[in-house]
């Protein structure tokens, strides 16, 4: 007799784990990190705050984010060998893919690699918050044949990470909001990335793994691919009028609109879209060029009236870097560098209180008689 399973095409409404991180309430919204409202917090605090909250269980007073920022300064560099394994790869690989190597071949560098200790993993927490950024801009500044730059003590760790990238240091302003985004893409509950990070170290296999795992769900455009994507479409069109006609016709193709739509908040905005509408605002009006944020206030329009959908944080995230002045192909690099503290987070919380991912199927295939087989 078949027995009765419960399923959920992707897993929809599905609860995948208890957790004390965060939570998504869509009632009253807000996005909950250990209690405290992420577009709160974005108001009053910046990114070092929330790896703070999100690692140590607390908002940190200037001692404590003095020395958290110390503690990751001092893991700014990264092993010599792993830019000769990026310098070894083809041209064309994508800064992800460049990314994904270099976080699994920093496994190797890990004298403790086979302890799942909630201490050990802490400490490989700060190292990876440390190295990831390296990682990120110094794989698309040797892909892209340019100087690697390393760290720069003396600047913010979001300064710094803005400046290995660029090679320039930010302005204030640039600096604020380029804190901001790390911090809105810091933690965000249980997206695709985070589930395989969880299911991955549910095997206790190690953190390395986990985050290489969630590097590869990230890059997909349902995902954090999404940002790049977007940039693209928006270049593409390259007028207000232009975008409408794109937009309109892949709707009357069935595509999909990147930066568009959300599996929790598919019928209102993603409340950090919001925050970085009002950046591109500020950006926008600060060169006085304001074609981005009419093309994508147009995009807005268009989506609501025929599709009932709304922004997510990859559509004005993705402008917001443009005006920044950040190269395209590392935004998805960029989402993944600030989320390197919430899979953290996810992969300690779930050695902590593990039990392994090993769900059923409805198998819908064909069943062969027995008899026949072995006759
Ligand atoms: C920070 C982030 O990672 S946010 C996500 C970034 N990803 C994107 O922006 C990619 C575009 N968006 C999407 O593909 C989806 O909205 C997802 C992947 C985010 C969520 O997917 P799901 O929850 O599985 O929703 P699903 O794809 O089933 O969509 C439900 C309905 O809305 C439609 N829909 C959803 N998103 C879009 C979109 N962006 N453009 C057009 N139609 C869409 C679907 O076609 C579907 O319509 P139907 O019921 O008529 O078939
Ligand atoms: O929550 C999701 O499914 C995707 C998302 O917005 C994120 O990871 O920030």
């Amino acid at each position: 007799m078949k027995e009765q399973v419960n399923y959920s095409p992707g897993l929809d409404g599905i609860i995948a784990a208890e957790t004390k991180l965060s939570f998504l309430d869509t009632v009253q919204s807000e996005i909950v990190i250990r209690g405290y409202d992420l577009i709160d917090l974005s108001e009053t605090v910046g990114y070092l705050e929330i790896v703070n909250l999100l690692l140590q269980g607390r908002l940190p007073d200037a001692e404590e984010k003095a020395g958290l920022e110390k503690a990751l300064k001092n893991e700014y560099e990264i092993p010599v060998e792993i830019l000769k394994i990026l310098r070894l790869l083809p041209e064309k690989t994508h800064p992800m893919d460049a990314l994904r190597t270099g976080i699994s071949a920093l496994a190797g560098y890990d004298a403790n690699i086979d302890d799942r200790s909630a201490s050990v993993n802490l400490e490989r927490a700060y190292k990876l918050l440390g190295k990831v950024p390296a990682i990120v801009a110094n794989s698309y500044r040797v892909l892209n044949k340019q100087e690697v730059v390393l760290p720069n003590k003396d600047l913010s760790y979001s300064s710094n990470f803005y400046y290995m990238i660029t090679g320039k240091v930010p302005s204030a302003v640039e600096e604020k909001i380029f804190d901001q985004s790390l911090l809105l893409y810091s933690e965000h509950e249980m997206p695709n990335s985070t589930f395989t990070a969880r299911v991955i170290a549910s095997t206790l296999s190690d953190l390395y793994g986990a985050l290489t795992g969630a590097v590869a769900s990230l890059k997909g455009s349902l995902h954090g691919g999404a940002n790049e994507a977007v940039m693209y479409m928006l270049l593409e069109a390259g007028t207000v009028d232009k975008f409408e006609r794109l937009l309109e016709g892949k709707l009357a193709n069935k595509e999909k609109i990147m930066g568009f739509g959300h599996r929790v908040y598919m019928k209102k905005m993603d409340p950090r879209a919001l925050i970085m509408k009002q950046a591109l605002k500020q950006l926008c009006d600060a060169k006085g060029d304001d074609r981005l944020y009419k093309m994508c206030e147009a995009g807005e329009v268009i989506m609501e009236r025929e599709k009932g959908l709304y922004p997510n944080l990859d559509y004005y995230a993705a402008p917001v870097y443009y005006m920044l002045g950040l190269p395209i192909s590392i935004y998805t690099p960029i989402f993944f560098s600030a989320r390197t503290v919430g899979l953290c987070a996810h992969v300690i919380e779930q050695h902590a209180n593990n039990r392994i991912f090993r769900p059923r199927v409805n198998y819908i295939g064909e069943r062969h008689n027995r008899n026949v087989i072995s006759n």
